[in-house]
């Protein structure tokens, strides 16, 4: 066992993962299932938006030199030819001294050139007929959408790389997209290691606790976006870890394993990465917490050996397989996003390394807040419970004071950034 580890900026840690070759796979799948994946293809209009000129109100259609003169004291009285309700068109067109009436979103009959709302015309029955009485004059165009207004034909209006939401469902809906190229999502495998661990519904036993890490990281995987696959637990010993995560990593596209990879008699990862003649990026970060998290790579596939300690097993995941994650996702913004924010209460452990509060984000009066959430240690999985935000504390310095400005990373923006 090798117990001098030579620690590595956390910046450098992160572009070493993201220095992985990354397999991009595309797949279509049905509009009503496309929220939150990842477009693969961009958005573009198939038709100009409106595809017709259309009234933005329910009222009646004009002719605009028909009302050129009118006022209060002089109104127009016009013949009401039809009535055009939204899906249909008109028979025919307006001629001198006509009106059609129309409703909101319907198509803009020829002939006629504006629109005047319900609300400023008075209509009227005369001889079995439907008539309108107009008192003011309209401008040509007034108060309609003309045909490619909002939208022209053949614009982009999403590039690829951004992730579905409620607003791209709808672009996706009016352009006629019922199936849309997306990105599959990484297949992302876990073990948690350890012989102390116990399934969920068992009873605590002396010396044993119950597997957090499994469900944590499983939601981890897929807040991320991608799909986790959950093998079980695994006891410390060699053989069987060693087959376990060989056999695993043919399933999947990258491997995480949480646990087992310290310097203790019973941290078997760095052996196992050793004979399965993996590459070992890094196995020290200098970082809090988090500092043992280990990153290896056998044939283009990443192996996440994440800590034990839960927070550092949650910093570690958003750290470094997040952002693999949305690389395989093709986002063009893999970073979790940053916000510059002010520290809600005082933080004062000296500061050694570049540390990662776990912390939550508030608002006041125009000012962003974060604030460390409950105990900071490594071994602590309670404080993670409320963690929207990792909060990045430089190294080197003697601990920080309420009211100072720091950068912290938000963890459930889906909008990302394009740098660590
Ligand atoms: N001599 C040294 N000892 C330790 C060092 C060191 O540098 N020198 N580093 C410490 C740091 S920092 C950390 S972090 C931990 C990392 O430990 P491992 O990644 O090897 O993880 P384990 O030893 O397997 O477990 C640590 C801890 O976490 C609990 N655990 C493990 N798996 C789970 C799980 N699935 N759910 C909940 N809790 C889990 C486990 O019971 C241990 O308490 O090493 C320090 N030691
Ligand atoms: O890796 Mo440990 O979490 O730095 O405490
Ligand atoms: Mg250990």
């Amino acid at each position: 066992m090798n117990l001098h580890r030579t620690p590595i900026p956390v910046s450098k840690a992160v572009e070493d993962v993201l220095n992985t070759k990354v397999d991009k796979r595309v797949e279509k799948v049905k509009l009503e299932q496309s929220f939150h994946r990842v477009l693969a293809e961009d958005v573009v209009a198939t038709h100009p938006v409106p595809p017709f000129d259309k009234s933005p109100y329910d009222g009646f259609a004009f002719r605009s030199e028909d009302t050129r003169n009118l006022t209060r004291e002089e109104p127009g009285q016009f013949r009401v030819i039809e009535t055009v309700p939204a899906g249909h068109r008109a028979s025919r067109a307006v001629n001198k001294g006509e009106a059609i009436r129309i409703m909101t979103g319907a198509e803009i009959p020829g002939g006629a050139d504006c629109v005047a709302m319900f609300e400023i015309c008075q209509p009227y029955q005369r001889d079995m007929e439907e008539w309108v009485t107009l008192k003011r004059p309209l401008s040509p165009q007034q108060n309609i959408i003309p045909t490619g207004s909002e939208t022209k034909e053949q614009e982009i209006l999403v590039k690829k790389g951004e992730v579905i939401n409620p607003g791209i469902q709808a672009l996706l809906a009016t352009f006629g997209y019922g199936e849309v190229q997306v990105y599959v999502k990484p297949k992302i495998g876990v073990f948690a290691t350890g012989t102390e661990l116990l399934d969920v519904d068992e009873p605590l036993q002396p010396g044993k606790i119950r597997n957090s890490n499994a469900y944590m990281v499983m939601s981890q995987i897929e807040r991320a976006g991608g799909t986790g696959i959950y093998f079980g637990k695994l006891e410390d010993n060699f053989d069987l870890c060693y087959q376990a995560v060989e056999e695993a990593l043919d399933q999947v596209d990258c491997l995480i394993t949480t646990g087992g990879v310290s310097v203790g008699d019973y941290d078997l990862m760095p052996d196992i990465y050793d004979k399965l003649e993996a590459e070992v990026l890094f196995n020290k970060v200098a970082m809090r917490p988090g500092s043992v998290t280990t990153v290896a790579r056998k044939d283009e596939k990443l192996l996440f050996g994440l800590s034990g300690n839960p927070s550092a097993c949650y910093v570690g995941f958003e750290l470094f397989t997040y952002p693999i994650i949305q690389s395989f996702l093709g986002r063009s913004r893999p970073f979790h996003k940053r916000v510059q924010a002010t520290l809600g209460k005082d933080f004062k452990k000296p500061n050694p390394f570049t540390r990662f509060v776990r912390g939550f984000i508030s608002y006041h009066e125009g000012n962003v807040y974060v604030h460390p959430s409950g105990i900071d240690k490594s071994a602590v999985v309670s404080s993670l419970a409320e963690t929207n935000v990792l909060i990045q504390l430089r190294g080197g310095t003697r601990g920080y004071q309420q009211g100072d400005v720091v950068e912290a990373i938000c963890l459930e923006e889906m909008d990302g950034q394009s740098h660590f």
